[in-house]
């Protein structure tokens, strides 16, 4: 498609192989991905070229940081620490709230018109203070912030398709709310992340299934931006429809386009 707009996706320490998945989904409209931190970089830009349509860059270091953001169009955060069994999303504050401050702003700096995809927990307060920082850099757009809340809708889907006993793909379970215990308010409840990170016992979380529930949602907004209409996905953004300044809901992607970002209130 020649009025295709080539997408340039940066994944600031994103967690080994599962990412690989991340990428396969989205290479055929990205024209590059960049990574930064990833151990196995050159392995992998080695087989990039048969694995991907789209040019793979890696890059590592403080120093590289603002090379590899450099004109991003879309930068997906996984980077932090995942909870342990026992703990809660917001124990995580003070380890991963470090960590992505670098990162927001590097942004601010170097890619302050990228669509930011928040993926390290607790996203109820992640995205929150990425609000902050792009307002004291003089960056913040409020149609550019989405805390990533996909996977609580594709468990959501999972849940019911297998109870009512019909495929999956012809659900649809919106979720509202937050992303974290009882924030999260699919249709029913739902105690999302807690058995995975149980299972795990410490060696990460629901790495796998986020680097699907990230790739759909990067999708989304690879085609927001490619002026796609009726895009609509749930995300934890800046909202006004209730009283609370962040809220899951139903968001319509972001268009070049449109320049605009429609809320909806999933009633
Ligand atoms: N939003 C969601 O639905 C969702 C789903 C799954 C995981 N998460 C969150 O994503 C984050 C990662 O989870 P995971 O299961 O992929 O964990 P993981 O341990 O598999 O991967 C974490 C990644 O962060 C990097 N990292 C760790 N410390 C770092 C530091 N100081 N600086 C830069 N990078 C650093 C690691 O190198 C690794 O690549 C966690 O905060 C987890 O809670 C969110
Ligand atoms: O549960 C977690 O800690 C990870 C993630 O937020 C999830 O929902 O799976």
């Amino acid at each position: 498609m020649s009025d295709t707009h080539l997408c340039r996706i940066c994944i600031p320490s994103p967690s080994n192989i599962e990412n690989i998945c991340e990428v396969n989904q989205l290479s055929y409209i990205a024209q590059w991905f960049i990574f930064f931190c990833l151990p196995f970089i050159f392995a992998f830009g080695l087989r990039g070229g048969l694995l991907l349509s789209c040019q793979v860059a890696g890059y590592a270091g403080e120093e590289q940081l603002g090379e590899a953001l450099d004109g991003s169009d879309i930068v997906i955060i996984p980077a932090g620490v995942p909870r342990k069994p026992g703990m809660t999303r917001d124990d995580l504050f003070k380890i991963n709230a470090v960590i992505v401050k670098s990162l927001r702003t590097a942004i601010a700096k170097y890619c302050p018109n990228a669509l930011v995809n928040m993926i390290s927990n607790p996203v109820n307060s992640t995205i929150p203070i990425a609000a902050e920082v792009f307002k004291n850099a003089g960056t913040f757009d409020e149609r550019k912030l989405f805390g990533v809340t996909t996977l609580d809708v594709v468990r959501a889907k999972t849940f019911y398709a297998g109870k009512v006993k019909v495929p999956v793909a012809e659900v649809n379970v919106p979720v509202v709310g937050g992303h974290a215990g009882i924030t999260i308010l699919p249709l029913f409840s739902q105690e999302g992340g807690t058995e995975v990170v149980e299972a795990k016992a410490g060696k990460g979380s629901a790495t796998l299934s986020m680097a699907y529930a990230g790739a759909v949602f990067a999708d989304a907004c690879l085609k927001g931006l490619n002026g796609v209409p009726d895009i609509v996905e749930c995300s934890f953004v800046q909202s006004s429809i209730t009283d609370l300044p962040f809220f899951a809901s139903k968001v319509s992607q972001w268009s070049e386009a449109r320049h605009q970002l429609h809320i909806t209130s999933c009633r």
